[in-house]
């Protein structure tokens, strides 16, 4: 059997992970054995052709789909192991999400959408609220926390997005082209916050990017191909 011992540092890990998904008469292999450790305020790229199943190695890593074959381990936990309960309030503790596409609430205002990892985990409200308020603050948002998602502009929405996946302090934040939908300058300031935040607070971060010059602000850039990941020397 596999040995499922990690770093002492590692806060998310994965030992001979397979993802295949049937189609039809046909296997197809997407993750083939992937290992992979990142350590506490580690940086990590995960760059590939469209189709190489960047996104589905993210959510396999973050719980939001189970592999075929292989473990998870966050914090050293194999999560495989947890009944449905105890692995989401891990995910919750542990793990932060950006996706490309902001997915706040849209009735709910930049307070409420910032603190609901809180409140989802049983926060007491003004405890939430205040936590909310002071990330907003610290995203450069302090003057829009009655807003509401489509009163704000697209990179204020992610600056929101950062600041809910920083909320319960996650040991890692698993991004999905957190920037692929904004314009170039604010692509730029809020790649420059992701990393002030990953110095300040020790976050590991973990991107799924096509653009290599994020990725290059990164420790470590992995490229995913024929169901393999590499260490880049781009
Ligand atoms: N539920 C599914 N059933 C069958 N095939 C799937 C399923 N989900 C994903 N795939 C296939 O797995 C492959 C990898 O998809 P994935 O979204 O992970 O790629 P990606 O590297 O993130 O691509 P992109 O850069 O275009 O976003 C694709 O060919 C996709 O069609």
């Amino acid at each position: 059997m596999s040995n499922l011992s990690v770093p002492a540092d590692s806060v998310l890990a994965c030992r001979d992970l397979h993802k295949f998904f049937v189609q039809g008469p046909e296997q197809l292999t997407i993750l083939n054995d992937i290992n992979l450790d990142i350590g506490r305020g580690e940086r990590i790229a995960i760059v590939g052709p469209s189709g190489a199943g960047k996104t589905t190695l993210l959510h396999m890593l973050g719980g939001l789909d189970t592999p075929s074959e292989g473990s998870v381990l966050v914090s050293g936990k194999d999560i495989a192991k947890m009944n449905d309960r105890d692995r989401s309030r891990l995910r919750n503790r542990e793990l932060g999400f950006v996706y490309q596409f902001h997915h706040l609430l849209a009735e709910f205002s930049a307070l409420e959408n910032a603190a609901m990892p809180l409140l989802i985990g049983g926060e007491k409200r003004a405890v939430a609220f205040a936590r909310s308020r002071e990330l907003l603050e610290r995203v450069g948002l302090g003057h829009r926390l009655e807003h509401r998602p489509a009163q704000l502009s697209g990179g204020e929405r992610q600056r929101v997005a950062i600041a809910r996946a920083l909320a319960n302090s996650p040991a890692c934040v698993l991004l999905d082209e957190p920037t692929g939908n904004l314009d170039g300058d604010t692509a730029e300031s809020v790649q420059a916050l992701l990393l002030e935040l990953n110095r300040e607070l020790q976050t590991s971060l973990v991107i799924v990017t096509h653009d290599m010059r994020l990725a290059r602000r990164m420790d470590r850039v992995l490229s995913l191909a024929d169901g393999q990941l590499q260490e880049s020397v781009a």
